[in-house]
């Protein structure tokens, strides 16, 4: 692992006011007093976020001076003495359904006989908006939603605890630097206003989202909880994790195209119960990032700081890299085994997800991701 990566989080040390940090190996690098700069004195990164990215990028420079060469080392804080916090005021949270993958299996799981794409997936990429207030950070516990649903095709409707709850692996991109309502972010200047990225968590009650959703899109089957990771990876920590992005067939209308397009390597794993059941791949996204921005803001919808989005459920074809457990149990058609002998279909209470991810560093080395864990709590009465 490189040490250059230098994410940023929120922390605090017993009962002190949560600050901004960087992690650096196996410490916290404390901020504001190292570098003598008040927005790094706040509860959210957002003040920093909001100052732009020739900000980011200069604080970044000095950082990677002044750290190698130990002249902040008094500031240093062992990861283990410290207790991180949400690292975003999430302003909007949207979440993508990016990945061709993904698409296809839960078009041929939902929709069986149907065409598994809808017409539009080509071309644009498909989201909808969640619910900002309910993205928590890693740790948190998940309680089993409640919600209505039907048991059975002619089952009547009932309201109870989801017996499909379910998690998507995803990553998600965090807005740093705001845009103007009325006006567009194109694909190239993705790189302006997103500061960096997270894994997250999103937490699904199939059985609730099958009932509520049809036609519109996710609703309560989603908005109970989202989890991401506490340390913000920026996106200059992966300039050498860019690859060129997946094939597009066919041509996206001229909005959605970048004079440079790229996409990113970032190889995700996800346990359950400190197993690993799957290994997605971040680079077999259909859409990127950056014309995921470039579209939600194509009908001059304004971007926040600390709007955060979701790329959509990361998978692939076969399941080594399946990024659900509606693919990896086929809709609990098919239970996974685990290596403990425990079967499992959808997630059961106490059960422990816990999704990584690393990257290729400039260095050589890789950029962690870090993790992000999330426990599920048995519905409250
Ligand atoms: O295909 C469907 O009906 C539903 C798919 C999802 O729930 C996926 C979703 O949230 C978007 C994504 O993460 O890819
Ligand atoms: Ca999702
Ligand atoms: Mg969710």
């Amino acid at each position: 692992m490189t040490s250059a990566t230098l994410p940023l989080g929120i922390f605090s040390v017993g009962d002190a006011e949560p600050r901004v940090g960087t992690k650096v190996g196996s410490q916290v690098l404390d901020l504001a007093p190292a570098l003598g700069d008040a927005v790094f004195d706040a509860p959210t990164l957002n003040p920093f976020l909001a100052r732009g990215h020739e900000f980011w990028s200069s604080t970044r420079a000095r950082l990677l001076d002044l750290v190698p060469a130990g002249l902040l080392d008094r500031y240093l804080i062992p990861l283990s003495d410290v207790q991180t916090h949400l690292p975003i005021d999430v302003a909007d949270f949207v979440d993508f359904f990016s990945s061709l993958e993904h698409a296809s299996n839960a078009g041929r799981i939902l929709r069986p006989g149907e065409e598994p794409l809808k017409p539009n997936w080509r071309h644009l990429p498909v989201g909808y908006h969640g619910r900002a207030g309910t993205v928590v950070v890693d740790g948190t516990p998940i309680h089993r939603p409640r919600g209505q649903y039907k048991i059975g095709a002619g089952g009547e409707p009932q309201y109870a605890p989801t017996v499909k709850l379910d998690v998507e692996v995803e990553l998600g991109f965090v807005v740093g630097e705001g845009s103007l309502l009325g006006s567009t972010v194109s694909v190239d200047e993705f790189e302006q206003h997103v500061f960096g990225a997270v894994l997250l968590l999103d937490w699904s009650a199939r059985d609730i989202q099958a009932w509520e959703y049809v036609p519109l899109g996710p609703f309560l089957g989603k908005s109970f909880a989202t989890t991401i990771s506490p340390w913000v990876i920026p996106l200059d920590a992966l300039s050498a994790a860019k690859i060129a992005p997946t094939p597009q067939e066919p041509m996206p209308l001229p909005h959605l195209q970048g004079t440079a397009p790229f996409s990113y390597d970032i190889a995700l794993e996800l346990r359950l119960n400190g197993h690993v059941v799957s290994t997605p791949e971040f680079a077999s996204m259909y859409w990127t990032p950056a014309q995921q921005l470039a579209h939600m803001t194509s009908n001059g919808a304004s971007l926040r700081t600390g709007d955060l989005y979701g790329t959509g459920t990361v998978s692939s074809w076969d399941e080594s890299g399946f990024g659900s457990f509606l693919e990896l149990t086929w809709n609990g058609e098919r239970p996974l085994t685990l290596p403990d002998g425990t079967a499992r279909g959808f997630l059961l209470d106490h059960d422990e997800i816990t999704v990584s991810a690393t990257a290729p560093a400039a260095d050589g080395g890789l950029v962690d991701f870090g993790s992000v864990c999330g426990r599920i709590l048995p519905a409250t009465s």
